[in-house]
């Protein structure tokens, strides 16, 4: 068995599971191939290797030099230390594949010692189970092939769609934090069930049920979300009701600002790590 890692995730946090856990369920990849390294707490690199059988890196800079890709899962605020801390052991025959938000390739490049394929990407959660919608781009010195195999990747966990960099705050907004608020949405209709008499597992299955049907309806129909929501609405009806209540609360801007607000949160993420590397 060959043992060298082929993929290295630095930062062992939950989207490095999340992506880790999918690799490992809906692709041809073996634990013993990947690796996860973090800055200090071994407790939970146990618990990952221990979870999924992954082989401990021990020798941290060769397990890095070693690996064909590596992926930065890391929080923002410490990318640029890990970069410096690592950074050294990337080089140019690697793909670097960024999960962190709101970073521009060109400042990973920048902080890397030799000219390296860097592709940033942004899955979500739902790749713990193979359903992230994950955007993609490439950096500077990436290739064609090079984005095509972290296409690859991510097609493994969920969905993969390759746009242009600076189109990737607004993904983040949109579907990078999507996940937080759909479960939201989730909790708000259970709570106002609860709250209207249903009991917490009657309210529980009937908005669960609710969620899969109407996204299942929307893929295996084809048809526009506002023809379907159409078709829910009765003329003088109850849906009639609920939803002019839903726009007296202004929903639609409600969704739309809060894509924004996150797309703009990214925006800062970046400029405050490109300030601190002048
Ligand atoms: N959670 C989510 O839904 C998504 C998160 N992301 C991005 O993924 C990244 C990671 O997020 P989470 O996994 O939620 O964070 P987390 O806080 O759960 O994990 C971060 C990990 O990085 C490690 N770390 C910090 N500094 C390090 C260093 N110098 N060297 C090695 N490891 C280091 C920490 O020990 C920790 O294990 C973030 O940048 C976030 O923007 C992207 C898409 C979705
Ligand atoms: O909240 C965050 O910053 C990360 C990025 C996208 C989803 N979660």
């Amino acid at each position: 068995m060959n043992d060298k890692p082929q993929t290295c995730f630095i930062g062992a946090g939950a989207m490095a599971e999340a992506i880790l856990c999918g690799l490992l369920e809906n692709t041809d990849t073996r634990p013993h191939q990947i690796r996860v390294i973090n800055r200090t707490n071994t407790d939970r690199l146990r618990e990952l290797e221990q979870r999924y059988q992954l082989l401990a890196a021990n020798d941290k800079e060769e397990t890095i030099r070693q690996a064909k890709q590596v992926i930065l899962a890391v929080k923002p605020k410490d990318m640029a230390d890990a970069i410096q801390q690592w950074g050294s052991c990337i080089h140019s025959g690697q793909t670097v594949i960024s999960v962190v938000a709101g970073i521009p390739t060109s400042f990973i490049e920048s902080l890397l010692p030799q000219p390296t394929a860097v592709i940033r990407a942004m899955p979500n959660t739902s790749s713990m189970i193979g359903r992230s919608a994950t955007a993609l781009c490439k950096g500077q010195y990436a290739q064609q092939k090079d984005l095509e195999a972290a296409v690859r990747i991510f097609s493994a966990i969920g969905s993969a769609i390759v746009v242009e960099e600076d189109q990737m705050d607004t993904v983040t907004g949109l579907s990078g934090s999507g996940p937080a608020y759909i479960y939201y949405l989730v909790e708000a209709l259970e709570q106002a069930g609860i709250e209207a008499g249903l009991s917490r597992t009657v309210a529980r299955e009937l908005t669960l049920q609710t969620l899969l049907g109407a996204a299942h309806m929307l893929v295996e129909t084809g048809e526009e979300p506002a023809e379907l929501r159409r078709k829910v609405t009765s003329p003088g009806g109850t849906t009639m009701a609920g939803l002019q209540t839903l726009a007296e609360h202004r929903f639609e801007e409600a969704v739309a600002e809060a894509v924004h607000s996150a797309k703009k949160r990214a925006q800062e993420l970046g400029r405050s790590m490109t300030a601190l590397s002048r």
